[in-house]
């Protein structure tokens, strides 16, 4: 486990580390985001997006919610230790998200093919349902990083 102090090493689900655009505290867009586990598997949170996150004026922008879904899927499979990265992500808007607006979230795997493993991302405001994100996350090995000459900062934040 790393011991840097840009890594935030904690039971919660997130930040993942203090510099990530999404949960990172550093972060000038941080979102506000609870997440939490209510059992083996899956996750479930709050999420605010707020002025900062905006592209029609008043309602979050899509690429933001993208961010947003993308970080939420990637939460499911950190807490089991799954080392992966994100392959494909879609994410169909069904109603607008307000900046403000709480949302609650749910997210679980839908299935696991191989290395592949698609995660299921709900939003939805106090009307129902808003977004719906799906994310082809595919296992990769510590290689993956370190071929990249990353080392332990990234590889010690998979598996808590
Ligand atoms: C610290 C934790 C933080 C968590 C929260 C934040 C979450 C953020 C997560 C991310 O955003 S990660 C950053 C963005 N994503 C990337 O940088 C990935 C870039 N792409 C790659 O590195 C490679 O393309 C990849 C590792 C995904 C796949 O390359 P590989 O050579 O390892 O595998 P391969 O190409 O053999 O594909 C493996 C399987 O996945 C399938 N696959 C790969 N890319 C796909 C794709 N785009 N769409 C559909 N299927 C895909 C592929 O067909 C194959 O299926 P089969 O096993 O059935 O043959």
């Amino acid at each position: 486990m790393s011991t840097s102090p840009e890594t935030t090493i904690a039971g919660a689900l997130t930040p993942h580390h203090d510099r990530c655009f999404v949960c990172g505290p550093c972060s000038p867009a941080q979102v506000e985001l609870d997440l939490r586990c209510p059992g083996e598997e899956g996750i479930v949170g709050d999420v605010v997006l707020d002025a900062r996150h905006q592209g029609v004026p008043g309602i979050a922008h899509g690429g933001a919610i993208a961010a947003v879904v993308d970080e939420i899927a990637g939460s499911v499979l950190t807490r089991l230790g799954v080392r992966f990265v994100t392959a494909s992500l879609t994410t169909t808007y069904h109603a607008p998200v307000m900046t403000g607006e709480r949302l609650t979230c749910s997210a679980w795997i839908e299935s696991t093919v191989g290395r592949k493993r698609t995660v299921v991302v709900e939003l939805a405001g106090a009307a129902g349902r808003v977004v719906t994100g799906r994310a082809l996350c595919v296992d990769v090995p510590e290689e993956h990083f370190t071929r990249l000459g990353l080392g332990s900062e990234v590889t010690d934040l998979f598996g808590r």
